[in-house]
C-alpha cells in the first residue's frame, strides 16, 4: 500500500482530477431501484452513518448496522443510536456475510483495519462504499477484484444530510466507481440509486472520480469551510472583547452570524451576500477581502498544494501513528479559546444586524470562498466540484457553528477533516495578526455607517459590484443554484 495518486502519470492524475459532469435529473428517473430489496449494511453508527442510513431507510431501503464486537457489549453511542432508532444491529460475523452492499462509515483513519476485517466476509459479487476516497487514494488500499467499489460522497455534515432531507431538499454529492474495481458494470446503476436515497440529487449530483473527491474535499473542509471559520470565530470575538464590546454580545454575533450571512451566499452567491450590506459597508468589505486575499493566498495555494503532492495525507497519517497527539491537543486547545468559553448573551440582534455589524465576517467569507475556488480550479479540479466545496458548503457548516459552536463544528465533521482546520488555523492566525491590528469596531461589532452624509463614490461602487458578479464562483454558481428548486430557508 502506497499513495496511489503518486503512482500516477501527470496524464493520468490530471484526466482523474478533472472528472466531474454535472447530472441531469433525468439520469435519476429510477430513483432507489437498483437497491430496492437489496441488504445493506453500514460499518459504522457516527455522523455519516447514522444520518444516512435513516434518510436511506425512509426512502424504502432496507438498512442494518455492523458494529465492532466492543461497541455492541459496551452499549457504546454508535449502538445505542443505531438501536433506539430501530436498526437490526449485529457483528461483522453475523451482518456483514449478507450484504450486497456494505458503505464503510467508519473514520478514515480505521479504514484500513476494517475494510481488511470486512472484506474477506464480504460474499462474492457484492459491493463496497465509501463517502469519502482516502484510504483509496491517499493508502492506496487494494480490493477484491469481485467486489464493486463506489463512493457516494455528500458535500456536508452528516447532521445536515439529515435536516435538508428532512426538508424536502438534500446535499450536493459526488459519487465515484473505482475504475480497478468495477467487475460487473453495475457501479454507476448503484452509485445514483444510494445518491437518491439519501436525497443528494435534489440538491446536484457530480460524476466524480475517487481523486478528484479527495482533493477537493481536503482542501474545501481545511480553508474556507473549518479553518477559516475556526480562525475567523477566534480572531473576530477577540477583536471586538479588547475593542469594549459587551462578550455576550461579541459571542452571539459569530456564532450565529456565521449561519446568518452564509445563507445569503447559499441563496444567491458571494453577490447576494455581499448586497445584504448598505452601499458604503459593501465597498468596505470588498477592500478588506481583498486584503485579505494577498494576505491568504499563499497559506491557501501551500494547503492545495500538500494536499495533491501528498505531503497533508503524510503528516497527518504520521499523527495518527503517534496516537493521534496533534489532533487531540489542538482540540484541547480549542476548547480553552475565549470564544468558545463565553457563552451567546441574551440579546436580541436582528437578521440584517449581523450582516451590518459583522462586515469583517462578510469579507472573511468571500475571500476565503474565492480562495478555495481559485485553488482548486488552478489545480485542475473542475469549477462545479470547486464551488461545492467551497461555496455551497459553507453555510452547511455554519450551521454546526451556531448549534454549539466550534466545538459542535469539530465534532461533527471527520476526525481529517478536523485535523486539516486546526492545521490551517494555526498557521492562519498569525499570518493575520497585523491585518487584524488595522480593523476596529466599525467593521466588526458595530454597524458600518460611513455613508451617513459622506455619500457613496458611485464609480467605485460599480466596480466592485462588476469584480464581484464576474468572479467564476458566481458564473458556476448560477448554474448549479438554478437546478436546486427544493432548496429551503433555515434563518
Ligand atoms: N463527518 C462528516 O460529516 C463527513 C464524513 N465523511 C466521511 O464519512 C466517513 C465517516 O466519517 P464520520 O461519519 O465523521 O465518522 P465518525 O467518526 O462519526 O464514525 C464513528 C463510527 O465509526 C465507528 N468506528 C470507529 N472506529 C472504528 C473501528 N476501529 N472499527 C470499526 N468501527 C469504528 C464508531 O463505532 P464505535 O462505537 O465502535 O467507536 C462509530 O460508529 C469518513 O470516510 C469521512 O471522511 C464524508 C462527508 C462528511
Ligand atoms: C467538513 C468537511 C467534510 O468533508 C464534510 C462535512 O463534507 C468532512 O470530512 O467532515
Ligand atoms: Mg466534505
Ligand atoms: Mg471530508
Amino acid at each position: 500500500m502506497g499513495n496511489y495518486f503518486n503512482t500516477l502519470s501527470l496524464r493520468d492524475k490530471l484526466d482523474q482530477l478533472s472528472k466531474c459532469r454535472f447530472m441531469d435529473t433525468s439520469e435519476f428517473a429510477d430513483g432507489v431501484d437498483a437497491l430496492k430489496g437489496k441488504k445493506i449494511v453500514i460499518v459504522g453508527c457516527g455522523a455519516q452513518g447514522l444520518n444516512q442510513g435513516l434518510n436511506m431507510r425512509d426512502s424504502g431501503l432496507d438498512i442494518s448496522y455492523a458494529l465492532r464486537d466492543a461497541a455492541i457489549a459496551e452499549k457504546r453511542a454508535s449502538f445505542v443510536n443505531a438501536s433506539e432508532n430501530g436498526f437490526v444491529v449485529g457483528t461483522y460475523q453475523e451482518v456483514i456475510p449478507t450484504a450486497d452492499l456494505v458503505l464503510n462509515l467508519t473514520p478514515d483513519k480505521q479504514h484500513t483495519n476494517v475494510v481488511k476485517a470486512v472484506m474477506p466476509l464480504m460474499k462474492k459479487g457484492a459491493t463496497l462504499a465509501y463517502s469519502h476516497g482516502f484510504n483509496i487514494v491517499e493508502e492506496g488500499m487494494q480490493i477484491r477484484e469481485d467486489l464493486t467499489v463506489i463512493m457516494v460522497a455528500p458535500k456536508s455534515p452528516g447532521s445536515e444530510v439529515r435536516e435538508e432531507y428532512k426538508r424536502g431538499f438534500g446535499v450536493p454529492t459526488l459519487i465515484a466507481v473505482h475504475e480497478e474495481n468495477d467487475p460487473e458494470g453495475k457501479g454507476w446503476a448503484q452509485a445514483k440509486a444510494y445518491a437518491v436515497a439519501t436525497g443528494g440529487d435534489k440538491a446536484g449530483v457530480l460524476a466524480s472520480s475517487f481523486i478528484a473527491e479527495v482533493k477537493s474535499d481536503l482542501m474545501g473542509e481545511q480553508t474556507i469551510l473549518c479553518g477559516l471559520l475556526q480562525t475567523g470565530s477566534i480572531l473576530c470575538f477577540d477583536k471586538m472583547v479588547e475593542e469594549g464590546i459587551e462578550p455576550g454580545y461579541a459571542s452571539k454575533l459569530i456564532q450565529y452570524g456565521w449561519e446568518t450571512v452564509t445563507e445569503g451566499l447559499k441563496y444567491g452567491g458571494v453577490t447576494n451576500m455581499m448586497d445584504r450590506l448598505s452601499n458604503a459597508a459593501k465597498i468596505k468589505a470588498f477592500e478588506l477581502s481583498e486584503e485579505l486575499k494577498d494576505i491568504m493566498r499563499p497559506l491557501f495555494q501551500k494547503h492545495m498544494d500538500d494536499i495533491i503532492e501528498g505531503r497533508f495525507s503524510a503528516g497527518m497519517m504520521a499523527d495518527w501513528a503517534n496516537d493521534d497527539k496533534d489532533l487531540l491537543g489542538w482540540r484541547a486547545a480549542t476548547a480553552e479559546t475565549a470564544f468558545e468559553k463565553t457563552p451567546a448573551g441574551d440579546v436580541e440582534i436582528t437578521e440584517q444586524e449581523y450582516y451590518d455589524n459583522g462586515v469583517l465576517m462578510v469579507a472573511m467569507v468571500r475571500a476565503g470562498v474565492e480562495l478555495a475556488f481559485e485553488a482548486m480550479v488552478d489545480s485542475g479540479i473542475i469549477d462545479a466540484s470547486a464551488y461545492y466545496e467551497s461555496l455551497h458548503e459553507t453555510p452547511l457548516i455554519a450551521n454546526t457553528i451556531a448549534r454549539k459552536k466550534l466545538y459542535e463544528m469539530n465534532a461533527v465533521i471527520s476526525d481529517t477533516a478536523e485535523y486539516g482546520c486546526y492545521l490551517f488555523d494555526h498557521a492562519c492566525k498569525p499570518l493575520l495578526a497585523d491585518f487584524m491590528k488595522t480593523v476596529g469596531t466599525d467593521v466588526i461589532g458595530k454597524a458600518y455607517a460611513k455613508d451617513n452624509g459622506e455619500g457613496v463614490d458611485n464609480a467605485k461602487l460599480i466596480a466592485v459590484n462588476k469584480a464581484l458578479r464576474n468572479h467564476p464562483v458566481e458564473k458556476v454558481g448560477e448554474f448549479l443554484r438554478a437546478s436546486m428548486t427544493a432548496m429551503k430557508p433555515i434563518v
